[in-house]
Order: C-alpha cells, then sequence, then structure tokens
C-alpha cells in the first residue's frame, strides 16, 4: 500500500527541549540518547530558503560526544534532532533531501552536495528545505572499498555533528537484512516523516506533506540509464512520486542524459540540476588509495573522519583492483 495513504497516523513528534538556551554539560562520547536529547550545546537552525547564506558550523573541535545511533534494527530510532518542526514561510514547500550512496569515507564533496543544494533550492523560490539526511548502504551492497556499515554510519555522524548545523544520518538501511533498493529508501523517509510524523506544522499549526528529493551526482545518475541496475518501475517511482536533485560531475553531461532517457525525460519537471559553480572531485577511492599509501587525506575530509579511520585502521590493508582506482 501507498504508505501515505495509511489510516491512522500516529503522530511521534520529538520534543522541543533541545531549543533551551542554556547548554547541557557535555555527554560522554558515544552515549546512547534519545534523539530529543542530540546536541544540546547548539540550537536547532533553521532551515529556511531565506537563512542566512553564510551561516556555518565550526564544531571540529568541540569537546562533546556525538550520539552514536542504534546498532540494530530493534533499538532504531529515526533522527530528528534537526528536522526541522515549523515551516517558517508558509508560501513555500516543506522539502527533505536524501543521499543515497556507499560514504566509504565521507568526504567534504558529499557534505558540499547539500550545500549546493541548498543553494540552488532556494533559487527556485518554491521550497524550505526542513532536513537533510546521508543514507549509508548496507553491507549487502557488494561495491568494492566499501568499509562494515557501522563505521561509515559512523564516520557520517562524526562529520554532519562536527561540521555542519542542519544534517543528518538515518542507520535504518544500513542495519537492513538485505540491500534495499533506492525507491524503499526513499518510501522509508515519507513513511517517517508523513505518515508516522504528518509532515511539518505552518507556523498557523496547519501539517503539510514533506516533499522528498533524492541528491545524486551525475554518475549515479547515469547509470540509470542501464536496465541491469535501476528498474524502470523504480525510476517511476522514485523520480515521478519523489523526485531528483542531480550534481553535475566532471564529466558526465547530465542535460543531455536528461534529454535522452525517455523515463527522465517524462519526469523531468520534478529533477533539478545543480551546476557546481566550484568544481569539486574529490573521490572517496582516491581517498582510500592515499590511505593505503600512507599519504595525506588531511583537506579532503574532516578531521574527525580521518581520526576515526586512523583509530579503527580502516582502509590500510585492502586492495582494490586497478581498474576501479583508475576510473577516477
Ligand atoms: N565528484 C562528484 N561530483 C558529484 N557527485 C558526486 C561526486 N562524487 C560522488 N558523488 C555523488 O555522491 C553520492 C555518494 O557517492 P558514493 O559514496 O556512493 O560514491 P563515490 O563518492 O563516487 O565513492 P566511490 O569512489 O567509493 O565510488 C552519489 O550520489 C555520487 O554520485
Ligand atoms: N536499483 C537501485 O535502487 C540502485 C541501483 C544502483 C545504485 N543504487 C544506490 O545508489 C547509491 C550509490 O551507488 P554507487 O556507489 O554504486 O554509485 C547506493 O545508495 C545504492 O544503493 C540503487
Amino acid at each position: 500500500m501507498d504508505p501515505s495513504l495509511a489510516p491512522n497516523f500516529t503522530p511521534v513528534l520529538r520534543s522541543t527541549s533541545s531549543s533551551s538556551s542554556s547548554p547541557s554539560p557535555p555527554p560522554a562520547p558515544d552515549s546512547r540518547k534519545s534523539p530529543a536529547e542530540y546536541d544540546l550545546a547548539f540550537p536547532p537552525y533553521s532551515l529556511s530558503a531565506n537563512r542566512t547564506p553564510h551561516q556555518s558550523a565550526d564544531l571540529e573541535e568541540v569537546p562533546h560526544g556525538v550520539s552514536r545511533q542504534a546498532r540494530d534494527l530493534a533499538s532504531y530510532e529515526f533522527p530528528t534532532h534537526r528536522l526541522a518542526e515549523v515551516l517558517q514561510d508558509s508560501a513555500m514547500q516543506p522539502l527533505v533531501v536524501v543521499a543515497c550512496g556507499s560514504f566509504s569515507p565521507i568526504t567534504y564533496l558529499h557534505l558540499r552536495m547539500f550545500e549546493m543544494a541548498i543553494d540552488t533550492i532556494r533559487e527556485t523560490n518554491q521550497y524550505e528545505v526542513v532536513g537533510g539526511y546521508y543514507s549509508p548502504v548496507s553491507d549487502h551492497y557488494r561495491k568494492a572499498g566499501l568499509a562494515p556499515a557501522k563505521h561509515r554510519v559512523r564516520m557520517c555522524e562524526l562529520a554532519c555533528e562536527r561540521t555542519s548545523s542542519w544534517l543528518m544520518v538515518d542507520a535504518w538501511e544500513s542495519l537492513q537484512p538485505t540491500y534495499q533498493r533506492t525507491a524503499v529508501v526513499l518510501d522509508h523517509f515519507n513513511y517517517e516523516i508523513n505518515v508516522l510524523r504528518r509532515g511539518v506544522k505552518t507556523k498557523s499549526g496547519e501539517r503539510r506533506p514533506v516533499k522528498i528529493l533524492l541528491l545524486a551526482g551525475g554518475d549515479l545518475i547515469e547509470s540509470m540509464g542501464d536496465p541491469n541496475v535501476w528498474a524502470d518501475e523504480d525510476l517511476h517511482h522514485i523520480l515521478g512520486r519523489y523526485g531528483c536533485l542531480i550534481i553535475e560531475r566532471t564529466g558526465s553531461d547530465v542535460r543531455s542524459f536528461l534529454l535522452s532517457h525517455d523515463i527522465m525525460y517524462q519526469h523531468r519537471h520534478n529533477v533539478i540540476v545543480i551546476k557546481q559553480l566550484i568544481y569539486n572531485d574529490i573521490s572517496s577511492t582516491k581517498v582510500r588509495l592515499f590511505i593505503r599509501r600512507g599519504m595525506s587525506v588531511q583537506y579532503l575530509l574532516p578531521n574527525s573522519v580521518i581520526r576515526y579511520i586512523e583509530e579503527h585502521g580502516l582502509y590500510v590493508g585492502m586492495s582494490e583492483p586497478v581498474s576501479n582506482v583508475l576510473k577516477f
């Protein structure tokens, strides 16, 4: 059944206590907390499309722990600590941006993708971004270079909490016992946000459904032309029911691809292409290679992620086919 049509909505709204002005004492690293207790030292930021363009977070050195998500489905909770509860401008449609991928490891490019997206979305004057999520793929996605999902989720968490004021990581996909297609992952976000939480409130108290958009690079979109990788039915679901924000990637001609692909063309009004005004081509594959060769990866990914990789000895002993590495 279409999850947004499920009867008897059960609103599960988070507490607003995190807006308290007095900072709490720092929690122990990796302690389990309820979503409402996340990041108490930092008030939630408005993600209005009209937010100050230069708002940033410099949290790298903040000496507090970053909550760790559940490591099994039994204790899983959808993270909402940075999901806006109230739409600031009722003339706008609320929007959540979701990036699916390996993130092995997450880099500054993956973080920049969301900032490029928010700038482009603001220009449309149609949407207000109320949340942004990474959904790292599970270990069942057999791709060379994947560190175990628990590490990839944790690195994304560190990157989000230490360098961003609005991004979150959802571990649901990574905890599934089998590989979940992207269409299913987007349905999960829709279920959590629009069915269980009934969207977001406007200032007058009315509830609005949230539009969910997949954020992806041009290479991922071009892979949608391969019927062995993506089913047509899934593409109609992803592009028709949800929608897509595509970051142009050096060397990929997204606009020609959109024009030539029948399903993409059919749903073109649900697709927003993001031009990279400053090209960023940081590649996780290259980062893994540098680590294996003992080279520096400083300034390619957040310090907290580099420290985590070192502490856990990630990527050091692995090997990848030369053809993989030379592609990037
Ligand atoms: N240089 C880039 N420009 C635009 N988008 C990118 C770029 N690199 C990655 N992406 C996008 O980031 C998302 C997550 O990518 P993912 O971690 O799965 O692969 P990757 O970054 O290419 O890493 P790997 O090198 O391990 O294949 C995908 O949507 C991908 O298209
Ligand atoms: N049919 C599908 O739903 C499908 C196919 C290929 C990749 N993906 C997703 O795209 C993301 C990135 O994949 P790659 O790293 O292989 O480009 C992953 O989250 C993966 O699950 C989904």
